[in-house]
């Protein structure tokens, strides 16, 4: 099949290098040609793993292309898909405005029966707004469907060789069974559905994702006041199959550049029929919150952190991916810095995104996890890269200046923490002090 990806981001690239590893001739196509250059030097611009050689087996045998020609790109395909950025608006609906010019350009070099269709997250009824564009410049005939794309960054190909499901909103046989051959050798479990329904699907998977992240975070909070571990209370909750063990790490919250979009997005839909979504509400607003339970446990360990260095360990939303897009640790750093901390930080691969969204001179940059440890009044763990769950805990205790270690992903065990004089503070479980190896006063 020949396939045009419209927005070579990290939806278009991935799902745009899995496509040509199944035999598939794809053209990548962005508009922006910095980015574009990159690729076809054979480099990819983002952080995710097993990207690379897949990337460079792909297009050494010509199966893959780069481009920034929309209407050579369209022109040549069988099927397009639209994978730009809806970003938010101020109001938290998500923008169309990449959506709709897209929609122009493939309009003007239609030359004969395509499928096109929307892998980008959007409200109901953007799919009959890109068929209306599309037929105000084209006469010809042309399906459109919907593709929502449900991969994870970080894991971002495994996600999409080895997807839990497909969803196509379908408005016709012929682009629901050219997406089923498409998708057949990904997996069996294929939703075929309308198109506002597949529309739906995606907002309602997120948000129900998050949904479960704050409620778990909710009852971290509570743990903490009444004696409780909320690992063990996830445990035995995720045991039951009706619940499920995933998405019930309790922490900082969610950040990234999907589930705080897709929330506030799916608000204001739900908005514009005059529905009012309470629990989604509460959804954002826990979250919101639940980031700055770390700066509450530094005041309960440290008093304040004026003029004091902390040493923060993660700046990605998660870890193996390069992405800080509404990242937890963009908040908390800037609330320190305006308490009169002065910082220090390190993340194996999210340093320059970083840096480019957030500068401050209150801000040391290090190059090692142990650098950051080295001389702070305490550690902040805000994102779970392996390279801090492994760190050695005997040297971190060593480097700090007090041992103070606030553990926002839980990754550290009361076992390990024992053997240490730290004094451990992670979420919705006991806070540890180890009294018999350094004196109250330190503390
Ligand atoms: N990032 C993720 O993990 C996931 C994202 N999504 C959704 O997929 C969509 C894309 O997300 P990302 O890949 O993260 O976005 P991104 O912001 O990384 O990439 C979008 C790309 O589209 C390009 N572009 C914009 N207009 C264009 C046009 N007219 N022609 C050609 N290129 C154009 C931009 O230059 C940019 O490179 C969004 O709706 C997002 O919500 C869905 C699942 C996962
Ligand atoms: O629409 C999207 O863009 C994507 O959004 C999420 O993927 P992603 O944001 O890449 O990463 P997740 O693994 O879902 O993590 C999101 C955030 O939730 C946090 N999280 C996740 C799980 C958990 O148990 N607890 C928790 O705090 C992570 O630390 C991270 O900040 C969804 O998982 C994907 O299915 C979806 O395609």
């Amino acid at each position: 099949m020949n396939i045009s990806v419209i927005g070579t981001g990290y939806v278009g690239l991935v799902s745009g290098v899995c496509y040509s590893e199944l035999g598939n001739n794809v053209s990548c196509v962005d508009k922006d040609p910095f980015k574009i250059e990159i690729l076809r030097n054979g480099r990819v611009p983002i952080y995710e793993p097993g990207l690379q050689p897949l990337l460079n087996s792909n297009a050494a045998q010509g199966r893959l292309k780069f481009t920034i020609d929309t209407v050579e790109a369209v022109a040549e395909a069988d099927l397009i898909i639209i994978a730009v950025g809806t970003p938010p608006l101020p109001n938290g609906e998500a923008d169309m405005q990449y959506i709709e010019a897209a929609a122009k350009e493939i309009a003007q070099a239609m030359n004969g029966y395509k499928v096109v269709c929307v892998k980008s997250t959007v409200p109901v009824g953007t799919n009959e707004r890109v068929r209306a564009i599309i037929a105000t410049h084209y006469s010809g005939q042309f399906d459109v469907a919907s593709l929502p794309e449900f991969l994870r960054e970080g894991t971002a190909v495994k996600d999409t060789l080895h997807p839990d499901r497909i969803v196509i909103g379908a408005e016709s046989e012929r682009a629901a069974q050219l997406l089923k051959e498409l998708h057949i050798p990904f997996t069996n479990e294929i939703v075929v559905t309308d198109i506002r329904s597949a529309e739906m699907i995606k907002y309602a998977s997120n948000a129900f994702l998050a949904t479960k992240i704050s409620f778990i975070n909710e009852i971290a909070n509570i743990c903490e006041k009444v004696g409780a571990d909320v690992i063990e209370v996830a445990k035995g909750m995720g045991l039951d199959r009706r619940i499920g063990a995933s998405f019930l790490r309790a922490g900082i919250g969610y950040g990234g550049s999907c589930f705080p979009k897709d929330t506030k997005a799916l608000i204001q839909i739900a908005g514009n029929v005059e529905y009012d979504f309470k629990l989604l509400k509460a959804v954002v607003e826990v979250n919101r919150h639940q980031r700055f339970g770390v700066l509450d446990k530094l005041f309960q360990a440290l008093d304040n952190v004026y003029g004091k260095t902390i040493g923060i360990w993660g700046l990605s939303f998660k870890p193996e991916t390069d992405d800080v897009r509404e990242a937890p640790a963009l908040e908390i750093i800037d609330r320190l810095i305006e308490l009169g901390a002065k910082v220090k930080v390190y993340d194996p691969k999210g340093m320059e995104s970083f840096r480019r969204m957030y500068d401050h001179p209150s801000i040391t940059w290090c190059e090692a996890a142990m650098d950051v440890a080295q001389g702070s009044e305490a550690l902040c763990l805000l994102t779970e890269w392996s390279e801090f769950v492994t760190a050695d805990l005997a040297q971190v205790e060593a480097a700090l200046a007090r041992p103070v270690l606030i553990d926002g992903r839980n990754v550290f065990s009361l076992d390990q923490i024992r053997n240490t004089g730290l004094a451990y503070y992670p979420v919705g479980r006991p806070v540890f002090h180890n009294k018999s190896q350094y004196s109250q006063e330190v503390i």
